[in-house]
């Protein structure tokens, strides 16, 4: 059977474009975002399957979901490796636009994303799994208005760093060494 397609498709699969704000343009618009809205952070230098699991999870919590990203200069400063990131936060960002789950995409060039949180007052702060939710300065802040902070489902065996150094030794997805 050939899949009738319209165009423009009329609705579902916004240009990425339209979903990535710069700091001044979200601070406009922070009283139009959804409530209650989730915030999450992160480097999201190469995508994979645990930053999809969780940002998936991440929207089911609240009405919309922005993601806050390093912008290069804070991600070097992170300390992942010298060669990090590998892509640049405008081409980090269109990936994460790209995703449906994902309403809006941000930046920060701090070294945390406290005082963009303290600017828009998110409902709910998420971060992955592998995150100790009670030691952060994140928590403390969100909880200080009444908001949530919890840490999704961590999906083992996905990370950046293992999938750097699996090009870098030149292993396939079938080598399990
Ligand atoms: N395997 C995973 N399962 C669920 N959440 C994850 C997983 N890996 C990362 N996350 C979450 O995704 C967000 C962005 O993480 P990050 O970009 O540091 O991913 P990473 O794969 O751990 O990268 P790196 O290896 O460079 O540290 C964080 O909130 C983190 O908790
Ligand atoms: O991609 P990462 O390394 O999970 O993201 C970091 O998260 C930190 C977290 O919010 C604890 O403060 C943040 O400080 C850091 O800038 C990265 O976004």
């Amino acid at each position: 059977m050939t899949a009738s397609f319209s165009f423009p498709r009329p609705d579902g699969c916004p240009d990425p474009q339209t979903k990535i704000f710069e700091r001044d343009a979200l601070r406009r618009w922070r009283n139009q975002l959804p409530r209650p809205l989730v915030f999450t952070n992160g480097v999201f230098d190469l995508l994979h399957t645990g930053h999809v699991h969780y940002l998936y999870a991440a929207r089911q919590l609240g009405a919309a979901l922005l993601v806050a990203i390093n912008t290069d200069a804070s991600a070097r400063r992170l300390g992942k490796g010298p060669e990090r990131p590998l892509n640049r936060q405008a081409d980090r960002a269109y990936v994460l636009a790209g995703l449906a789950c994902v309403d809006a995409v941000t930046f920060f060039d701090e070294d945390t994303p406290v005082a963009l949180i303290d600017e828009l007052r998110p409902d709910i702060y998420v971060k992955g799994g592998d995150y100790d939710m009670e030691t952060l300065e994140e928590t403390r802040l969100v909880r200080s208005w009444g908001g949530h902070s919890l840490a999704l489902p961590f999906q083992s065996g996905y990370s950046t760093t293992q999938l750097v150094r699996r090009i870098e030794a030149g292993r396939s997805a079938a080598d399990p060494s």
